[in-house]
């Protein structure tokens, strides 16, 4: 996720890649970014610290609290501090920087790549009107951007933090189908991508209730209402439904 956002802010450029210091401790992974865009790179955190204003912290969630820790010494007042981490709550990052440290909590989607993410951002209790403008210009930079309470961010995370994952299953599938019943896979792929595309972007922006939408599309007796039927014998609302559920249930988890 973390190269993702490098790639879309650099892409905005809104942000300048001598601008940015991306920091891992596997020199492999960083000097492959590195070669893709000419930004500062390093393997130890404190000098990332030490270079940036506004420090991204984009690790797996249990590794959050002991990469504070290595680099609390380095953070002041004048950092801000955004943490991407799933089920990471704003007070286990505050306690976990020096005292009045601004920080907040944003979860974005992968789609951040190309432009197109989605991120739903959460203040701690140090972060004010700048603050959040700081935030919601980068991530506004890299797609759409909701300011929540925190304790809406876990759902956001199960449904567009994870969202991509379940819409690439249904893309594939489509294509799956496309190809059973003689398409070539190239073709089926196009035709369930634009088609995801298309009727996603139509909602969004008509604004009409997806139902409205699925009514104008199934004439009849005609062939649509025929797919609905096996969709929902085959309960694929309650089995959608239950993977945000479970994913907004494990994300709750991911710190321990
Ligand atoms: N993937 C997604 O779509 C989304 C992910 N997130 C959040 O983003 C975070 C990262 O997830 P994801 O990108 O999937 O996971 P990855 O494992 O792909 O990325 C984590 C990165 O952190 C690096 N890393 C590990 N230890 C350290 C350390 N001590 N200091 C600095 N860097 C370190 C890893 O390096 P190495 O590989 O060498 O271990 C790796 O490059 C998670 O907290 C996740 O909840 C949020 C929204 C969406
Ligand atoms: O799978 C995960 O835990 C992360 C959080 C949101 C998307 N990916």
């Amino acid at each position: 996720m973390g190269s993702a956002l490098v790639t879309g802010f650099l892409e905005t450029g809104l942000v300048q890649p001598g601008d940015l210091f991306v920091s891992d401790p596997d020199g492999g992974a960083l000097a492959a970014l590195g070669q893709k865009h000419p930004i500062n790179t390093g393997t130890d955190n404190k000098e990332a610290v030490r270079f940036a204003d506004v420090v991204i912290l984009a690790v797996k969630p249990a590794v959050v609290k002991p990469v504070l820790k290595e680099v609390a010494p380095f953070i002041t007042t004048e950092h801000l501090i955004v943490s991407i981490a799933a089920g990471v709550s704003l007070s286990v990052l505050e306690e976990s920087v020096p005292a009045e440290v601004p920080v907040v909590r944003v979860m974005p989607n992968i789609p951040a790549l190309i432009g197109e993410g989605m991120a739903a951002i959460a203040l701690g209790k140090n972060a004010g009107a700048s603050e959040r403008k700081t935030v919601e210009t980068l991530f506004a930079a890299v797609g759409k951007v909701v300011t929540l309470s925190e304790k809406d961010l876990d759902a956001a995370t199960g449904l567009s933090g994870c969202g991509p994952a379940f819409l690439a299953i249904i893309l594939e599938a489509l294509a799956d189908g496309g190809v059973k019943m003689g398409l070539s896979r190239q073709l089926a792929m196009e035709l369930a991508a634009q088609t995801m595309i298309g009727t996603a972007r139509m909602i969004q922006v008509t604004g009409e209730h997806p139902a409205v939408l699925k009514d104008r599309v199934c004439s009849p007796g005609g062939s649509t209402i025929c797919g609905v039927h096996v969709l929902e014998e085959g309960g694929l609302r309650g089995i959608l439904m239950g993977a945000v559920e479970a994913a907004v249930k494990r994300s709750g988890k991911l710190c321990k």
